[in-house]
């Protein structure tokens, strides 16, 4: 299944046991908002952060933002219950954790079939397992509601005992494969967190690092990160210029019928064109927020 096209430059986490992180999360200027019942949550609190997540989805009042419920795992005490409140609830979309292969997809789609037709299925890519299976768990999108996936790069760290360096060397191999996947299905794929509360400057750098990549954007855990994730996830003016300039080019009589032109001292082919007219629509739906 593909996701409607929309920015989703931020996706900003929160626990969906804090209310007052809820609250704000109606006035912050990030894409996406992502109400945790996992791993921001203690076992104590999960069931209290499960009701307030149902009834923050209730009450509405997030505007624009896309809004997606992060479940615990079927493999836990708490994943029935949470998936079967989340699609009560109905959001934009729910985010499942550890996913390892298609037959996990196939199981936490089947969980929420009593969601509403347009509640998305997400999943987080963050096992060593998943990554050896990126093919087979985005072709599960072709007959579930699978539509976006969200890289885990601290659970990852974990399993790999990996370090979380600045360059994230360790994950380019994971990074780039898991967005190859997502794309050959139409997937939505977002980048990592970051864990460095008080880094801009590394924040910068990571979240430049995932528009080299290829992400849509970048999950976040504090709204201090949400200013720079945005600037650095929007299509600059010099990139929706030459898109411009490309797609006007490719229309003009004289250009009828090529694959390739020169535009402003540049070759574009018709797959440029194509890169254009997304890197536009993508700005366009920037602009309109
Ligand atoms: C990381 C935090 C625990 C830091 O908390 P704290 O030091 O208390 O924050 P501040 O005092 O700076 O907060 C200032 C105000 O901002 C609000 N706030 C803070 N964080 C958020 C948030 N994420 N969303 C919305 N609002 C937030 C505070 O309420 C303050 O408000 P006010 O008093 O009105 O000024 C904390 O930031 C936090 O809990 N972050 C999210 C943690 C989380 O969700 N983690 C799970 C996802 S990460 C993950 O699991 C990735 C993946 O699975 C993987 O494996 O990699
Ligand atoms: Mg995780």
């Amino acid at each position: 299944m593909t996701d409607t096209p929309r920015p989703r430059r931020s996706a900003l986490y929160m626990p969906a046991s804090n209310a007052k992180a809820v609250d704000k999360a109606r006035t912050l200027a990030c894409d996406t908002v992502i109400l945790d019942l996992e791993d921001a949550v203690a076992p104590e609190a999960k069931e209290a952060a499960r009701a307030q997540a149902v009834e923050a989805v209730k009450a509405g009042g997030f505007g624009r933002r896309e809004l997606v419920i992060r479940v615990n795992g079927l493999d836990t005490p708490w994943g029935k219950d949470d998936l079967k409140a989340a699609a009560e609830a109905g959001p934009d979309a729910v985010l499942v954790p550890k996913v390892n292969c298609a037959a996990d997809v196939q199981a936490y789609h089947s969980a929420l079939h009593a969601a509403p037709a347009a509640t998305r299925l997400w999943a987080m890519i963050e096992t060593g397992r998943c990554l050896f299976r990126l093919d087979e768990i985005a072709a599960a999108s072709e007959t579930t509601r699978l539509s976006g996936w969200v890289m885990g790069t601290n659970d990852l760290a974990k399993e790999m005992r990996a370090r979380q360096t600045p360059g994230r060397e360790p994950f380019h191999a994971a990074l780039g494969l898991a967005v190859a996947a997502a794309r050959a299905y139409g997937l939505s794929i977002l980048d990592g967190v970051y864990n460095a509360l008080e880094d801009d400057a590394g924040l910068e750098a990571v979240c430049e690092q995932g528009v080299d990549f290829g992400f849509d954007g970048k999950t976040l855990i504090h709204p201090r990160q949400v200013e720079i994730c945005n600037r650095v996830f929007s299509p600059s003016e010099g990139e929706v210029a030459w898109a411009r300039a490309v797609i006007a080019a490719f229309a003009l009589p004289e250009n009828a019928g090529k694959g390739a032109i020169r535009v402003e001292g540049r070759m574009a082919e018709l797959l440029h064109l194509g890169q254009a007219e997304r890197l536009v629509a993508v700005a366009e739906a920037i602009a309109a927020t």
